[in-house]
């Protein structure tokens, strides 16, 4: 892969500042500095649920592959449909799915069909059972008015034609595309390579859950909020533990994750703090750009690229508070990984809602406040703050089911205001 330098993909944007670069920004000089995984395998359909495909899946087949009812009944010439009163017509055989009528259908007679069952040459309409009824003498009386030419009729390959595109390579596959792949009689399909993540935390003062916990320390709750994010990408994770704050130890890490990851995941240290070592670490060991994005939280945030040209890994230095975590996985590296992916990146569901307070916003900066939403009695969204706001506080982040976005221009929010909010659901 033939990678620019930072600083010449940095100064493609315009008005580049690094002290106080707007969301936007930040997102599109990622966008830009992000490399795509090459390699592909064949999987068997099932495996390959949430991964990327590859190629783009033409049908070899028409799906359906022959005109067929849509209903239990009677199938029939719509020509031989009467307009005045009922038409009576004789039955010439029955056809189930999988069992089609043999013989050919004489004119003016139609035959029983079942959903699914192949209509016989011919034959246009079928006029559901119970619109009709049996005479005595075997006829079948439909009543005036009831049935059209082409009445459900499910036309071979208005599903798929032939040689019409299934999905598109970057497709990350769902259920109803596994379901697509096999009305195809797809066994298999060609996928990206699961992209390899390595990401751990840095800090002295962090202790692994089931470790006792130390005067003046606290647990690292990055590592679940990243992994728990991470896994919901598919991404293959490696979960490099937490990381002292020592130059050696921190250096340590950073080699061996560029080595075995396409991106390195840190959190903490990228402030300007005493203890403060990664940014530089990764300065030593890679080329860095660090910004102080104009977002709150996540303020400081190192992007960059580690490890030798030929094996280098995409730095994602995000910063150690718990709630500045999550929202700027959630702003830059959510997107950036599927993209490296080989996904094909969809713009995240935005909805309006009104917000039930009044909240406090300057301009010239990206907020993202963690929010509930509710359907209001009026039929529009309501959102609601939940509690403090603190880049610390994971609680008000655990209690919320969506983000606020208060965008780099706005002001003062007035409660009953219309505010912009990003769902969970959708974000990872
Ligand atoms: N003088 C300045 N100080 C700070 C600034 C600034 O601009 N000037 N920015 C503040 C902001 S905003 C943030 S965010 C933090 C970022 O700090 P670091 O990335 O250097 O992170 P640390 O100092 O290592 O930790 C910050 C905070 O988060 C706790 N933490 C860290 N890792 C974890 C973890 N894995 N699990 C749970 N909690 C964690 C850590 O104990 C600290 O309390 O800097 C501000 N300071
Ligand atoms: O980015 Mo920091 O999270 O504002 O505290
Ligand atoms: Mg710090």
């Amino acid at each position: 892969m033939n990678a620019p330098s930072l600083e010449l993909i940095a100064s493609c944007i315009t008005g580049y500042d690094p002290n106080a670069l707007p969301v936007a920004q930040a997102q599109e000089f990622i966008a830009r500095l992000v490399p795509k995984v090459e390699a592909v395998e064949q999987l068997p359909i099932r495996s390959a649920l949430g991964r990327v495909l590859a190629r783009d899946v033409i049908s070899a087949i028409d799906v359906p592959s022959h005109d067929n009812a849509a209903m239990d009944g009677y199938a029939l010439r719509g020509m031989d449909l009467e307009t005045e009163g009922p038409t009576l017509l004789p039955v010439a055989g029955a056809g189930l799915a999988g069992q089609p009528v043999v013989s050919a259908v004489p004119p003016a007679f139609c035959v029983r069909i079942m959903t699914g069952a192949v209509i016989p040459d011919g034959l246009d309409t079928v006029v559901p059972q119970e619109f009709t009824s049996l005479l005595p003498d075997g006829r079948v009386s439909i009543p005036a008015g009831i049935a059209r030419t082409g009445d459900n009729r499910r036309l071979r390959g208005e599903d798929l034609a032939r040689g019409e595109a299934a999905l598109h390579s970057g497709r990350v596959l769902r259920p109803a595309d596994l379901g697509l792949l096999a009305s195809l009689g797809l066994a298999e399909v060609p996928v990206y390579r699961r992209l390899r993540v390595a990401f751990f935390s840095t800090g002295d003062e962090l202790r692994s859950v089931g470790e006792p916990l130390d005067e003046g320390c606290v647990y690292d709750s990055n590592r679940y909020t990243l992994w728990g994010m991470l896994s919901r990408l598919g991404v293959e994770l490696i979960d490099m533990g937490v990381v002292r704050d020592e130059p050696d130890a921190l250096r340590e890490a950073f080699s061996r994750a560029a080595e075995a990851a396409d991106a390195v995941i840190t959190s903490g240290g990228v402030s300007v703090g005493e203890a403060d070592h990664t940014k530089r670490i990764m300065a030593e060991l890679g080329e860095v750009l660090f910004w102080r994005v104009a977002m709150r939280p996540g303020r400081p945030l190192a992007i960059g690229r580690i490890g030798r040209a030929e094996r280098s890994a995409i730095l994602f230095g995000l910063p150690g508070n718990p709630v500045a975590v999550m929202v700027t996985f959630y702003a830059f590296v959510r997107n950036a990984l599927l993209a490296m992916a080989g996904a094909a990146v969809e713009p995240l569901p935005v909805l309006q809602a009104v917000s039930a307070s009044a909240l406090r916003k300057k301009p010239g900066r990206t907020e993202y406040q963690r929010g509930t939403l509710r359907p209001g009695a009026d039929g529009r969204w309501q959102v609601e703050i939940t509690g403090s706001q603190g880049s610390g506080i994971l609680r008000s982040m655990s209690q919320a089911n969506g983000l606020v976005v208060l965008h780099h221009g706005q002001g003062n929010v007035a409660a009953g205001d219309l505010v912009d909010v990003l769902p969970f659901d959708g974000l990872v």
